[in-house]
């Protein structure tokens, strides 16, 4: 008889622990040995298939932490403990496992955690899936007792090419946090995972000591220590009662927003209040502006952008930037090649994107590029005016046709655009309008001779504050972007420009050409409501170049 013959799929009992505790009700109750073992082998069945199924429809951990947890497994800790190699008698069963390594870098990657203090680390499986998940100047302190666990670990640290976002401190806990306090170390996470009798002071420390910070967790593990915190049974059993306590003493702790998942042995997700209960109101400073927190401002979820000229350099990474943030984006170029594989890059990484061809000199081709947009991604709130050219020639020898294709493309280009944009902004009463300018606009970049170029960005740069004031009431923010000279493969790889190079780089303060992802953020927050008070700006990123 399969286990669901006498289930429901909907009412009681309703959990895989009800459907279990239903069927021991029925083998207590049953009048016969064998009525009653046969409903105790369903049990078993409910029970010994949980994990293993978890397992299965989880993703797997990366080859690092499985040859980790093997060597966990595999390596004889009595041996070692018997050669005084380690403090205690270790068991492998301490390995949290893969499933709540997992777990925790879910938590790691949802809350947006930079650094993340573990308390217990044993051989370091839990300490790497956590440290796989932070962004790269992120840190996991993992603290732990016995120094071989570190040597332990190194290795597989190392392997996983993770040696640099973990640092390991060996000695008491208690210790280890006072001295992580001290050294001023505020954390977004920390896992409690160390002796159970310690978790009370631990857990004290850290919210005392301000390490974990308002609004981020204290993940904490044998919540449930075996099931002996609600049936402790005939044993006494220390932990256990430390781990009933110490959830008491959270569950009163107004300080915290507390729940615990029956999830392996229990995992409680205790969280820090932003603001203390009772605290009087706050104002948008302590609460974020409009209730929002500063990073939450930057995000672009459910934005539309459109991005001109993103068929390479700028326009193409300021794509990748306001996708990432959360934008849809319509990759727009005059070929529509490049459109495509900028297009095709950023749906690889999981962001709506189509590609369009409009040319930006055509009047017709811009109202074409903001319809599609419309009509493809569902609005238009976003949109960055990119596309440009650059011919250098001496003033004397320039032709008229390259004046006249200069400012078609640099300076109509971004006012038909706009135009276009606007038209759609200005009746939704909402938009982000970001035209690429140059330092071009505000310099004169030398030995090169480029008086047109340099008059259509000067152009952008005027025509973005005249817009900018035109709009900014009706919820319209036009702004600019000036970037300075920006590395390319032509700069690296041609030797006759390297002269130029030397004098370029001689008249930078930062000592570097600007790259590409040093531009990103900025469009982002243009593209965002942290920026709404910023009207014509003209935000130059050169690395200080136009200050000498
Ligand atoms: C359950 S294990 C940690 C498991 C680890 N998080 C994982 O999932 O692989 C507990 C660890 O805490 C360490 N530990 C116990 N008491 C400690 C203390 N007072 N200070 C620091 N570490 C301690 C033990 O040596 C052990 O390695």
């Amino acid at each position: 008889m399969a286990i669901t013959d006498d289930i429901h799929a909907t009412g009681v009992p309703d959990t895989p622990v009800e459907v279990l505790t239903d069927l021991l009700d029925k083998a207590l109750k049953a009048d016969d040995l064998s009525g009653a073992k046969a409903i105790l082998q369903k049990a078993q069945a409910v029970c010994a298939g949980l994990d293993p199924y978890l397992e299965s429809i989880s993703s797997p951990p990366n080859q690092v932490i499985e040859n980790l947890i093997q060597r966990t497994t595999e390596h004889d800790w009595t041996q070692a403990h018997e050669q005084k190699k380690t403090m205690f008698l270790m068991k492998r069963e301490a390995c949290a496992g893969s499933l709540e390594g997992s777990f925790l870098k879910a938590l790691t990657q949802l809350s947006g955690a930079r650094v993340v203090v573990e308390v217990g680390m044993f051989t370091g499986t839990t300490t790497l899936a956590i440290a796989s998940a932070l962004p790269e100047n992120g840190k996991v302190y993992a603290l732990e007792l016995d120094p071989y666990l570190r040597d332990f670990a190194a290795p597989a640290f190392k392997e996983a090419g993770l040696q640099d976002r973990i640092e390991v401190l060996v000695g008491p806990a208690a210790e280890s946090l006072k001295k992580l306090a001290a050294r001023g170390v505020t954390a977004d996470i920390a896992f409690l995972d160390a002796d159970k009798p310690g978790y009370l002071g631990y857990y004290n420390q850290i919210m005392d000591s301000q390490t974990i910070v308002p609004g981020g967790f204290i993940v904490v593990d044998n919540a449930l220590m075996k099931g002996r915190t609600y049936a402790p049974g005939d044993v006494k059993d220390e932990a256990a009662e430390a781990i009933r306590k110490f959830n008491e003493h959270v569950r009163k702790d107004e300080r915290v927003h507390t729940v615990t998942v029956p999830f392996r042995d229990g995992v409680s997700i205790v969280q820090r209040r932003r603001q203390a209960q009772g605290a009087p109101a706050a104002d948008e400073v302590q609460l974020g502006f409009g209730a929002q927190r500063v990073l939450q401002q930057l995000k672009l979820n459910s934005r539309v952008a459109l991005v001109t000229g993103a068929g390479q350099g700028i326009g193409r990474a300021v794509a990748h930037g306001l996708g990432e943030a959360g934008a849809s984006v319509a990759v727009v170029d005059i070929v529509i090649g490049k459109a495509e594989s900028t297009a095709e890059e950023l749906r690889a990484k999981g962001i709506r994107s189509i590609a369009i061809k409009a040319d930006v000199t055509s009047k017709k081709d811009c109202e074409m590029m903001v319809e599609t947009t419309i009509a493809q991604l569902g609005g238009l709130h976003i949109a960055v005016n990119n596309a440009g050219i650059n011919r250098n020639s001496a003033g004397e020898d320039t032709s008229e046709k390259d004046w006249n294709d200069t400012f078609a493309v640099n300076t109509t280009g971004v006012f038909l655009s706009c135009q276009a944009e606007a038209k759609h902004m200005l009746k939704q009463g909402y938009g982000k309008i970001i035209n690429t300018g140059s330092m071009a606009s505000i310099f004169v970049p030398h030995p090169q001779k480029q008086a047109t170029y340099n008059a259509s960005k000067a152009a952008v740069v005027q025509l973005t504050k005249s817009l900018g004031t035109e709009w900014a009431k009706e919820g319209i923010n036009v702004n600019c972007i000036s970037p300075g000279y920006l590395n390319t493969a032509l700069i690296q790889e041609n030797p006759d420009l390297k002269p130029l190079l030397n004098t370029w780089l001689a008249g930078i303060p930062s000592g570097r050409l600007a790259e590409l992802p040093d531009l990103q953020a900025a469009y982002v927050f243009m593209a965002s409501d942290a920026s709404s008070y910023m009207v014509g700006h003209n935000l130059v990123i050169d690395g200080g170049c136009t200050l000498w």
